[in-house]
């Protein structure tokens, strides 16, 4: 089955107000973070260009991943960005920002993660520094509430998103789930075995990813972790392996339980217990129904795969106009093996809901697909 794929074409819509307003606000908020020359400047004005008004040009720079984007890209070169999915527009948009800060060039810029003064910034605002607070009151719970109390975090956490706070304004935690339950989530856990975390953003979601983390091995749930980052900066604040080592950093230096569990999950690491990849395709504008053999393996190995975000989510059920109802175990056939998601909804695709829980969404005549407000936890088992 499939839907119609959502578009940047329509004035208007969700995807296109994230190209033609969020894009042109983070790019000057990069351009104030940053003493850019003229050269990257006028790169970045030349991308919004042609990316709210142009044809899709082929990337010009000699990166080690340019092969891999030229064949992801060889269709749309020449076309008009308007008529390209959400999702494919979006991932490109990142990689060809990248380029115009000098990431991947010889130069000053090279290697620097343009979003990093706002991922260090959220680290250490408020709301974090409440959130890491609040984990010294986990001590003094039962154990069920403690691993409710443990998937909310990792669920909320997913608010925490600099890209989507750009234009939606940092959010509060709404109410319960729209679907599923934390025991939904606890119940696909049997035998240990590896579980695979594929994490969204880095500080503040992050932070509370690895308390998940450190969760499911202290209980005996996970005998290993396998936690899957971004190879490159991506989608504003999305977590790469240095932002793995930077949170943890900063975890461990805090008193009570947050620093309790930055230094538990720094031994982890030593001990191999967890480990960090950066598979290319975690930047690809793909579905994961089309991921390449080798990372398919990878999660044929896992007891449990855990999705975080709101970017994950699209690509596992596919970024369509979706009938909401749709099945959430239909959508993720192609997956081989058992998963979680954990979300909080802020863009338009979505499947599995009750039709009950959709009209009375509906009714609400707010934005609720986009606004960040609501959450979902959704769990298939596999075959
Ligand atoms: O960090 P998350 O949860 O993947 O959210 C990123 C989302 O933000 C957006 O960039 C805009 O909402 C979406 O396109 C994307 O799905």
């Amino acid at each position: 089955m499939d839907a119609p794929l959502i578009t940047i074409e329509e004035p208007g819509s969700f995807a296109w107000r994230v190209f033609h307003e969020r894009h042109p606000a983070m790019i000057a908020q990069l351009c104030a973070a940053h003493p850019f020359g003229p050269d990257v400047r006028d790169a970045l004005t030349a991308l919004l260009h042609e990316t709210t008004a142009g044809v899709v040009k082929p990337l010009e720079d000699d990166a080690l991943d340019h092969d891999v984007w030229s064949a992801w890209t060889a269709e749309r070169i020449g076309r008009p960005w308007a008529e390209s999915s959400f999702l494919w527009a979006e991932s490109y948009f990142f990689r060809k920002l990248l380029a115009a800060t000098g990431f991947f060039a010889p130069g000053p810029w090279r290697g620097v993660d343009p979003f990093a003064p706002m991922k260090r910034a959220e680290l250490t605002n408020a709301a974090t520094v409440e959130t890491l607070k609040a984990l010294d009151e986990l001590a003094g719970l039962s154990s069920a509430d403690r691993d409710a109390a443990v998937v909310r975090a990792a669920v909320w956490g997913n608010q925490a998103d600099l890209a989507f706070q750009l234009s939606a304004g940092a959010g509060t935690e709404g109410a319960g789930p729209i679907s599923g339950s934390s025991e939904e989530f606890w119940s696909l856990f049997g035998e240990p075995g590896p579980v695979h975390l594929v994490a969204d953003n880095a500080a503040g979601e992050l932070s509370a990813d690895l308390v998940l983390v450190d969760r499911l091995l202290a209980t005996g749930r996970a005998e290993q972790v396998v936690l899957h980052v971004k190879p490159h900066p991506y989608y504003v604040s999305d977590a790469t392996p240095k932002d793995v080592l930077e949170v943890l950093h900063h975890l461990s230096g805090l008193p009570g339980e947050a620093g309790e569990v930055g230094r538990r999950v720094q031994d982890y690491l030593r001990e191999g217990r967890i480990e960090v990849r950066a598979h290319p395709f975690f930047c690809a504008p793909l579905d994961f129904a089309e991921m390449p053999e080798d990372l398919r393996a990878d999660f044929t190995s896992a007891a449990v795969t855990i999705f975080k975000g709101d970017l994950n989510y699209r690509r596992l059920v596919g970024d369509r106009h979706w009938p909401a109802s749709r099945p959430f175990t239909d959508s993720v056939s192609h997956f081989p093996g058992a998963l979680a998601t954990l979300r909080v909804l802020k863009s338009e695709a979505v499947v599995g809901l009750d039709p009950d829980t959709v009209a009375a969404l509906d009714a609400e005549g707010e934005p609720w697909r986009t606004k960040g407000s609501h959450a979902l936890i959704q769990t298939s088992p596999g075959e």
